[in-house]
């Protein structure tokens, strides 16, 4: 685990002067913008897609379905409100070029299906730390399914799909306990396949299971037959039918996952922030937020203007299993750092894999600050101790920068290196944490 030398710039991230009091606008998820992307352009006809995430990762996905022949033309929607991407699929899938993941699990993990469908071979490329994904379920899944893959064995980037017009598709088993995205990638393809896909899942455990119904909610709304656990189906099998997909008007959602910062901005002074469009219902793992940020000492009225997220005062520490949240970890890590009691988050061995290993990381530079953060087989062990003032390094990790930005809210001094690779899913955070906090 090193610190990316190549972006030493140092953030100092600002202190409250007292309870923060604002509302934030969260820009959309970057989990239903890259799904809704995928969807539309496997669809047999043009979509629409309102209020996209624009950052990083969604660009990166935009730019590798263009280069396979999708027609994505960025505006405003139909009725000239917002902005909104009109993707037009094409009639077949162009092989040929190289797709750059960067350090995207959803353009890794979802694309590579979607290739196998392409009328000749795309290569797949990332950063460094692309190359130490997991890859293995989706690679040879697809193999069991019928496609050609050349990669150098580690079942891992970088590696070329040769796509072949069409895949047979058909049973497939996968252990996907180090990233539901393996069972989301075949699902999302699924229907395009000749004879759709029945995925099971064989390892012990399966992390992000609100990302799995995301991705059937998804499915299901664009039209297509997809039998769950859920729906009566077998424990840990997913079958999706072969057929059409419809092209939709979707308008996408805040990322709840990205209000953490602002909603936890209440918790840590003891004031108000709300977020307006919170949805009533959703499977984003987000929502999670107002059950766990209550637990911790908040609470939060879901009103006509938004979430409406309220601090105490105190911070209390909490024990979780985190495994179906598990991209809520390190924000929460940075809260219980300042808890009055101490916090057990389990449930997470899976992040080791994530954007940095998230668990050393977090340990290291809460531990660098002055904390007692130790790690378990499982997750973190987080003993509150009063903190001070050094540089937070984030190991190329959006959530790492977020959540030094959190603890840097009671601690004088705190400075978050490169916080500019928030823009993986959040690209106007530092703007965004300023104008909150009134500066
Ligand atoms: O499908 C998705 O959109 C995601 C699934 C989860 O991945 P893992 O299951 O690999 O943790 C989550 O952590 C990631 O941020 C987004
Ligand atoms: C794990 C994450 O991202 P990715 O989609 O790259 O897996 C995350 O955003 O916390």
């Amino acid at each position: 685990m090193t610190a990316n030398l190549a972006s030493q710039d140092l953030w100092p991230a600002p202190s409250a002067n007292g309870a923060v009091d604002a509302t934030v606008q969260v820009p959309g998820s970057k989990s239903v913008t890259n799904r809704a992307l995928v969807l539309a352009a496997l669809a047999a006809e043009p979509g629409w897609l309102r209020r996209p995430l624009r950052s990083r990762d969604s660009l990166l996905m935009a730019a590798a379905l263009r280069s396979l022949g999708v027609g994505i033309e960025e505006g405003v929607g139909p009725d000239g409100s917002g902005e909104a991407w009109r993707v037009i699929p094409p009639d077949r899938l162009r092989g040929g070029s190289t797709v750059d993941v960067g350090n995207a699990g959803t353009v890794m993990r979802f694309l590579p299906p979607v290739a196998t469908l392409a009328d000749g071979p795309v290569r797949f490329d990332g950063d460094p730390r692309a190359y130490e994904r997991p890859l293995h379920g989706v690679i040879d899944a697809l193999r069991a399914l019928g496609a050609r893959i050349d990669d150098d064995g580690r079942g891992a980037l970088p590696m070329t799909v040769r796509g072949g017009g069409a895949l047979e598709g058909g049973k497939v088993a996968v252990d996907a306990s180090s990233s539901s995205q393996f069972v989301s990638a075949l699902l999302l393809s699924g229907p395009r396949f000749n004879q759709g896909v029945e995925v099971r899942h064989t390892g012990r455990t399966l992390p992000s299971m609100p990302h799995i119904r995301m991705t059937v909610e998804m499915l299901r709304a664009a039209g297509v037959q997809v039998d769950t656990p859920d729906s009566g189906g077998e424990p840990n099998v997913w079958r999706v039918s072969p057929g059409a997909l419809l092209g939709r008007d979707l308008t996408v959602e805040p990322d709840l996952s990205n209000a953490q910062p602002f909603l936890a901005a209440a918790l840590v002074t003891g004031g108000r922030v709300v977020v307006p469009d919170w949805p009533a219902r959703t499977t984003q793992p987000g929502d999670a937020l107002r059950e766990l940020f209550t637990a911790m000492g908040g609470s939060c009225e879901l009103t006509g203007q938004g979430l409406v997220f309220t601090g105490s005062g105190r911070i209390h520490g909490i024990e979780a299993d985190l495994g179906e949240v598990g991209e809520l970890t390190p924000g929460i890590a940075a809260v219980a750092a300042l808890a009055d009691s101490p916090s057990t988050l389990s449930g997470v061995a899976h992040l080791r894999l994530h954007e940095t290993d998230r668990l050393a990381a977090l340990t290291r530079e809460i531990n660098a600050l002055g904390g007692e953060v130790t790690e378990t087989a499982d997750g973190l062990h987080i003993r509150p101790r009063p903190l001070h003032g050094g540089t937070f390094h984030t190991y190329d990790d959006h959530r790492m920068a977020t959540a030094g930005a959190v603890i840097g809210l009671a601690v004088d001094g705190v400075r978050i290196e490169n916080v500019a690779t928030t823009a993986k899913t959040l690209p106007d955070f530092p703007e965004m944490w300023t104008g909150m906090l009134g500066n």
